[in-house]
């Protein structure tokens, strides 16, 4: 792909699709360009270790893109919206990873029929393994929706679904790992405290996520299903089972799914 990338905003999310973006060769390391608070340093770290070309001068990168990834926290977008505005241009599609935020409401700061693309990807992407949903703003057509599956495809998975339903991806998916690696935690916690050690607790839990995932993915059995599977009558399993539904494992789910979504939602008020 030849499209000049400049990301806006260079923490832990840009990282994560940069590096996805470079290790599957889907854009060139000249091709990407990267800006991001004027008083941090970070430029020069994600430089040397990415080969890309990093600037603070916002209006000579902005000159440049034809792709712009906007990967900024949610209460730096208006600042960062004002620095960059007078160097947008019409033709330049931009892309929002950002919780919350509305395209509608960058449409309306940027105040241009600028194509807006709202793009929730995870830190999976370092790895190529994104699960990344990609909402359209009201400017965008299909050749801008193809670039970004284009673009997120070489840092995983991508689905486009209706921006109703970006709040519900945003916690599902992208605070979603998160979710996982607390589970993880904790599961290698009551390891530890039954007297295992930690390498073999992390080696064992670690495969037996990705085996479960694998599962999911390519047994073309339902969770259920799969689950069913593991839990003999009497066993093992029944009885960690119970004590989840005993202290209410699928309602703390659902509820820390509810309050993901609802801050996504609250973010996306701030404006
Ligand atoms: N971390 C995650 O797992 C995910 C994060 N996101 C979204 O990605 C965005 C970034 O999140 P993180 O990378 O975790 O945050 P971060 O705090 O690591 O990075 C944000 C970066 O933006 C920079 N910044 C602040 N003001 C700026 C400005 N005016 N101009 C240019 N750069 C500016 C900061 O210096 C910082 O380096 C957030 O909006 C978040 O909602 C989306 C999906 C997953
Ligand atoms: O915690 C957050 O707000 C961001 C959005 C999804 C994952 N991290």
């Amino acid at each position: 792909m030849c499209k000049r990338i400049v990301f806006v905003g260079c923490g832990s999310m840009a990282e994560a699709i940069m590096a996805g973006m470079l290790q599957t060769k889907t854009v060139d390391k000249n091709d990407i360009y990267v800006t991001n608070k004027q008083d941090e340093g970070r430029l020069g770290n994600i430089e040397a270790t990415y080969g890309v070309q990093t600037s603070y001068d916002k209006e000579k990168l902005l000159d440049l893109a034809d792709v712009v990834i906007l990967a900024m926290k949610p209460k730096d977008l208006a600042e960062s919206l004002d620095e960059i505005r007078p160097f947008i241009r019409e033709e330049q599609l931009i892309i929002s990873v950002l919780a919350g935020i509305m395209t509608e409401t960058i449409e309306e700061i940027i105040g241009k029929r600028n194509a807006v693309v709202r793009a929730m990807p995870n830190t999976s992407a370092q790895i190529g393994y994104s699960a990344t949903a990609i909402a359209a703003g009201k400017y965008v057509d299909q050749e801008k929706i193809n670039i970004a599956e284009r673009l997120f495809q070489s840092i995983g998975v991508t689905k486009v679904v209706a921006e109703d339903d970006m709040h519900t991806v945003t916690a599902i998916s992208g605070s979603g790992p998160a979710f996982i690696y607390y589970f993880v935690e904790a599961m290698t916690t009551a390891a530890l405290e039954a007297g295992m050690d930690e390498q073999t607790a992390d080696a064992l839990i670690t495969q037996t996520i990705i085996g479960a995932g694998k599962m999911l993915e390519q047994s073309g059995e339902p969770a259920s299903v799969l689950r069913e599977n593991i839990t003999s009558v009497g066993g093992t399993t029944a009885a960690g089972l119970e004590t989840l539904k005993a202290n209410e494992f699928e309602k703390i789910i659902i509820a820390c799914i509810e309050s993901a979504r609802n801050r996504s939602i609250d973010l996306g008020r701030t404006f």
